[in-house]
Formats: C-alpha cells, structure tokens, sequence
C-alpha cells in the first residue's frame, strides 16, 4: 500500500476536456438512435451538451458549477419531469453512454468504468421513475458527488 491521496474519478478521467468529450460522443450517438433521438427534435444542441458536461464534472469531484451556475438538482429534475421515459430507453442510454466511454478514450481501467456505469446505472432509474406522470419525486437535493465505491484505483 501506499499513501498516496486517491484522486477524483474526474481527475482519473482527465478533468473536463474529457467528460467534455464523453458527452459530445454520447450525444452524437444518440442523434442516430432511433430511440433516444426523438427526446430531441433537431438534434441535441451545443447549450445542453456543455449543461450536461458541467453536470458531470460536478458529479464526479470537478467544480461545482452546476449547482453555482445552473440552478443544481432542482433544475436537472425539472428537465427530466414528465418526458415519460420509457424502460427501453433508459436501457439505450445507459449503453450508449459505455460506448461514448470508448469513443471518448477514457481510461479503461475496470475500476473507473465500474464506478462510470454504477453511476448511469443510479442515475438513468432515477430519471425514468422521476419522468413519469404520477411521479413524486424528492424536490430538493444537492448535486450527487460519486466516488469510487468498494473497487477504488489500482495505484502501485
Ligand atoms: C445519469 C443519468 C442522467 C443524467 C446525469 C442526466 C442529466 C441531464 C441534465 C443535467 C439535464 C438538463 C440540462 C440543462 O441544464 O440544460 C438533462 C436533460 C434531459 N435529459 Fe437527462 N440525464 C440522465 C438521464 C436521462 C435519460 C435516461 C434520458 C432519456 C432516456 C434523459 C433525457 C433527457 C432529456 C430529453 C433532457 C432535455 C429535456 C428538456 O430540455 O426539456 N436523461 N439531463
């Protein structure tokens, strides 16, 4: 073991040129997809993919740019509240999000992709229950911060 301090999962990622560049490649997968591209009539524009990025950032130890900037989670929420999600469609956005993963090179070590897709996972039923009609979702909450969990980085 050594003692070195664990870094970040958006340090590990490398910092908001990367997160940038796994939401630019998830969105450009899903303006081809047949299910998730009508969520966005006339593609998915430059503003949301930056408002997405800064949420990711956020979440996973960036700057907390959403919440000082973007109105946090009762804004996200509010964006998400009666889209009506479909189960299929959570499930393609979780899986194009792995793929975005690869496209965007991000590192590809099991413990940070186990700790990217627990967070879509979370993340993407959330977004299903809390987008139904009869939803009742919790209204106010601060922005997740996601770490590690129980597999944390390989550090020789
Ligand atoms: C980890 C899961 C998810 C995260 C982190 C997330 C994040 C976000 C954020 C931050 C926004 C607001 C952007 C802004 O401030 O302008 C947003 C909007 C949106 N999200 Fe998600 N989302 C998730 C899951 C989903 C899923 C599963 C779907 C569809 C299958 C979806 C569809 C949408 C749509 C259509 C909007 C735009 C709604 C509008 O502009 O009125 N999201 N999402």
């Amino acid at each position: 073991m050594n003692d070195r301090p664990v870094p970040s999962l958006f340090e590990w990622a490398g910092g908001e040129p990367a997160f940038a560049r796994l939401i630019n490649a998830f969105y450009d997968r899903v303006e081809k997809d047949e299910l998730l591209a009508p969520l966005f009539p006339g593609g998915v524009s430059r503003a949301h993919r930056e408002h997405v990025t800064v949420w990711w950032c956020e979440v996973f130890g960036g700057p907390a740019r959403y919440t000082a900037e973007h109105g946090g989670y009762a804004t996200m929420l509010a964006h998400h509240r009666g889209l009506n999600l479909q189960p299929e469609q959570r499930f393609r956005f979780a899986t194009l999000m792995s793929r975005a993963a690869d496209d965007a090179t991000l590192p590809d070590d099991p413990e940070f992709r186990a700790a990217l897709v627990g967070y879509v996972e979370w993340g993407t039923r959330l977004a299903l229950a809390n987008s139904q009609e009869d939803a009742d979702p919790v209204l106010e909450a601060p922005v997740p911060r996601w770490g590690w969990g129980v597999a944390p980085p390989y550090l020789p």
